[in-house]
């Protein structure tokens, strides 16, 4: 043989095992794949990080080790936080499957608002040197962010990140957490990265010579027409995305609005009152009552489990076919299987009248209504004039008011969320269905993020019954008592308005014989109604 041939046969070996090795490597399920590596991510210990890692370790059992950046918080150390969350109920099933879980689980202390992260440099070496994929979870999502403070965590952050990933010798892909709301400024948003007429990076730039008060005074034109500084900086940290990704695989997923878990690791989890997890208990407990939304508007929520599992096979697939550009995931489930905010009301409202949370304020009863005026009688009637009644008890009883105050902080948090519960959204999700398409079917069964098979009625259920055992940690066994509670409530209500009738009969009524007539009317009209409906109804029989 001669040595041209020699060499071309040394050459299709070559191809023909790198082809068979990115063969392999594309057949490879998603939890064969994440066997052995190291994954960093940020935001773990907030809502949507816990799942992840939850999921990770349960359906990616030899995953080498998560590294997760954590600050000391609230008192706590890091390492006292991560602790505590281990403890947390969520992981019941993977220390069930295994016991020692917590020591793939290394914590890193970092500061995200800081320079370099705040991440020592032997961390940064650590990192650098073994980390295979990001999930970059951390934000905050409060509405009423000043917007300084937005940027730096979800902009400037991310930029770091980035730059941080660049270093990182082994790195496969980078997904970014951004949200379905980050262009809530279009009616129809599509799998890109829209372009902002500002530059985020000159932004930041000027931003950072400029006083607090100027930059106040400035927010509401550079957010134009989005509605806080959250989705405004989600929307610059895409474009920081793109702009700052160099070589790296980026995927980007753009959940809606995230609720509690659909079916794992068990249904119903939910740990926080964002979004309309604060609503729904508002609503059970009796406090909320009214609430601006459009019946007939797509609530666009997707289960955290969905949002996980769709971010998991979106790090795999990222990883495996190295997109050309970052490859954006609109994560909803409006597009898919919709359901209305009329819908959710009714259910929300059954599932409580049916489990009822303890020590409620009223019996559930809320009503969601577009019409602004209507809202405001409700206001008025069903929150001010309870909650001043209230007030006046406690003072009365030598005790400190607090309705008012409780009020007052709902009216805001339900202000901020009305923006997203009055109109509709149109996502494109073609490549949420082109990653479904590429997932072999036990995948698909582990990683399910297929939102057509989500029965509403069931899961919202699930949601409030959530929201009763692992937000307020009330016990399914105290319903009776819960339930005892509203009876006496009701007792007090009919006892309230037969005192009111009775009042207002003796002020107006009995002291004006035109009143009198009016009321003598009324009654014989009513009496005559149900003379009428109780004879027709004897005759059908
Ligand atoms: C039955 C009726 C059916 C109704 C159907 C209609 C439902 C509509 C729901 C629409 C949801 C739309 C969400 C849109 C999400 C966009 C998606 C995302 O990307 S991003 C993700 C979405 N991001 C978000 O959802 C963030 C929204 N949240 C915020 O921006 C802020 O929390 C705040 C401005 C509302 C209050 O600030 P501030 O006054 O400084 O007070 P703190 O923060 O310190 O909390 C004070 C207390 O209030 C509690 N609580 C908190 N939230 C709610 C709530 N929603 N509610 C009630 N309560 C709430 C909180 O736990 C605390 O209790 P405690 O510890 O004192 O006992
Ligand atoms: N929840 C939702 O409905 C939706 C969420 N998203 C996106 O999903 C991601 C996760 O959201 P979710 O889990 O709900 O949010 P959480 O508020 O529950 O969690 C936020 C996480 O970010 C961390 N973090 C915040 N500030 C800092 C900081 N300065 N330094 C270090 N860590 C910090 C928090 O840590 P700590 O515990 O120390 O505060 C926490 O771990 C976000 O990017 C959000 O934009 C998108 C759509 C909807």
């Amino acid at each position: 043989m001669g040595r041209s041939s020699s060499l071309s046969l040394c050459v299709c070996v070559c191809v023909c095992e790198e082809r068979r090795s990115s063969l392999t490597l594309i057949m490879t399920s998603i939890s064969e794949w994440y066997a052995g590596k190291n994954v960093l991510i940020t935001g773990a210990t907030g809502f949507m990080g816990k799942v992840l890692m939850e999921k990770l370790l349960r359906s990616c059992p030899d995953v080498n080790a998560l590294y997760i950046l954590v600050r000391p918080k609230a008192g706590q150390s890091m390492s006292e936080r991560v602790q505590d969350m281990m403890k947390c109920k969520l992981f019941d099933r993977v220390r069930e499957d295994n016991p020692d879980f917590h020591q793939k689980i290394i914590p890193i202390s970092s500061e995200l608002t800081q320079p370099g992260l705040a991440i020592s440099p032997e961390d940064v070496q650590t990192l650098t040197s073994c980390i295979n994929i990001v999930f970059h979870c951390a934000a905050t999502i409060r509405f009423d962010e000043p917007l300084k403070h937005a940027l730096q965590l979800n902009v400037i952050a991310t930029q770091q990140l980035l730059s941080l990933a660049q270093q990182m010798q082994h790195l496969q892909a980078f997904i970014h957490i951004s949200t379905a709301y980050a262009n809530c400024n279009r009616r129809h948003i599509d799998e890109v990265i829209y372009p902002l007429p500002v530059e985020p990076k000159k932004l930041i730039d000027s931003l950072e010579w400029m006083d607090d008060s100027i930059i106040r005074d400035i927010t509401p034109h550079l957010i134009g027409d989005r509605p806080n500084t959250y989705t405004y900086t989600k929307a610059l940290a895409e474009c920081v995305v793109q702009q700052e990704s160099g070589k790296l695989n980026i995927g980007i997923i753009r959940p809606s609005i995230v609720g509690a878990s659909w079916q794992e690791p068990f249904p119903g989890w939910i740990d926080n009152f964002n979004g309309p997890s604060g609503v729904f208990i508002a609503a059970g407990k009796g406090i909320l009552r009214t609430m601006r939304a459009s019946n007939d508007a797509v609530a666009d929520l997707i289960p955290v489990d969905v949002v996980i599992n769709l971010t998991l096979a979106a790090g795999w697939y990222t990883a495996v076919h190295r997109p050309k550009t970052a490859l954006v995931y609109n994560c909803t489930t409006g597009g898919i299987n919709p359901f209305h905010w009329g819908e959710i009301e009714h259910h929300v409202m059954s599932t409580f009248k049916r489990n009822p949370l303890e020590q409620a304020f009223r019996r559930p009863n809320a009503n969601i209504t577009s019409s602004y005026l209507i809202y405001q009688y409700w206001i008025l009637v069903s929150h001010k004039f309870p909650a001043l009644i209230y007030d006046l008890f406690l003072r009365l009883s030598g005790q400190k008011p607090q309705m008012m105050r409780i009020f007052n902080r709902l009216h805001k948090a339900i202000g901020l969320l009305e923006y997203f519960s009055s109109q509709d959204w149109e996502w494109n999700s073609d490549n949420m269905n082109m990653l479904m398409s590429q997932l072999s079917a036990d995948d698909r069964k582990t990683f399910n993020f297929d939102v057509r098979q989500l029965n509403w009625p069931e899961y919202i259920e699930n949601y409030c019954i959530g929201t009763k055992k692992y937000v307020l940690n009330e016990d399914m066994s105290d319903i009776p008592a819960a339930r005892q509670h509203l009876r006496k409530l009701r007792n007090i209500r009919y006892t309230f308005n037969t005192v009111l009738l009775v009042f207002i009969w003796r002020v107006f009524i009995a002291r004006s014989q035109m009143a009198r007539n009016i009321w003598y009317f009324v009654v014989s009209l009513c009496y005559k109604f149900l003379s009428y409906f109780r004879a027709s109804s004897t005759l059908t029989q």
